[in-house]
């Protein structure tokens, strides 16, 4: 049997709010292999971004626990709303990663090219987030949380602002990084196209989780 990546043990997310106590996320128990690609699909606020943040570590459950890979660069995390450092360029956000993990700087360099080649930005990397258009800085995010070739990615709507045809090509990277690298990988998303080329399909419902 391959290797688990990822495991979800009864987690639940409250959030206290002035109208009273959120369920955003509820008994959710999931295991996400290496080489395997698994799709959550819910409505607009069905708990989708509030899982995946605990699944990515960037979040905390109210109860129950995450297991994945404890190395830093492990785990790469594609946040819905990208998270990208506005004064520094697309470069430099991919490269902030790789000096977490204190990557020596020409292996960065070679790095970073790597991953913005990867996604399509090779001749935008000296441009600032605001100089990009939606559909680049969502694949700039992609180039960050892929440049330490992490063993699992945890990806929100990775291709909410892409069009088909890029949204196809971010998918076969996925596909490819998962099939042939041995990643974990756990996607986010309304999108057919990445539905279609998952390897199992999650829905969720009121914070609810249930296989396809
Ligand atoms: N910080 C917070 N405080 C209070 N409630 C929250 C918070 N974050 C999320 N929620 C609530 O938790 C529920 C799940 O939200 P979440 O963002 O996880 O949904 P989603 O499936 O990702 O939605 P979308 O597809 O629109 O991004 C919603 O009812 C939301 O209002």
């Amino acid at each position: 049997m391959t290797e688990v990546l990822l495991r979800a043990h009864d987690v639940s997310r409250e959030f206290r709010t002035p109208a009273g106590v959120v369920h955003a996320v509820v008994g959710v128990s999931l295991e996400v292999r290496a080489g395997e690609l698994v799709v959550v699909r819910g409505r607009s606020g069905a708990g989708k971004t509030t899982l995946l943040g605990m699944l990515a570590g960037a979040d905390v459950p109210t109860s129950g626990a995450v297991e994945r890979p404890t190395e830093p660069g492990e785990t790469g995390y594609v946040m819905q709303t990208f998270g990208l450092v506005d004064v520094l360029s697309a470069a430099e956000n991919v490269e902030l990663p790789l000096r977490v993990v204190r990557t020596p700087s020409a292996e960065r360099d070679e790095r970073v090219r790597d991953a913005l080649a990867t996604v399509g930005l090779a001749r935008h990397g000296h441009q600032r987030p605001a100089e990009l258009s939606g559909g680049q800085r969502q694949r700039v995010a992609i180039a960050r949380a892929l440049v330490t070739r992490p063993r699992l990615l945890v990806a929100d709507e990775p291709t909410g602002q892409l069009d088909s045809v890029t949204a196809g090509a971010v998918m076969d990277v996925l596909r490819e990084l998962t099939r042939s690298g041995g990643v974990a990988a756990i996607v986010a998303t309304h999108d057919p196209i990445l539905v279609e080329r998952a390897d199992r399909v999650l829905d969720l419902h009121d914070g609810h989780l249930a296989e396809v």
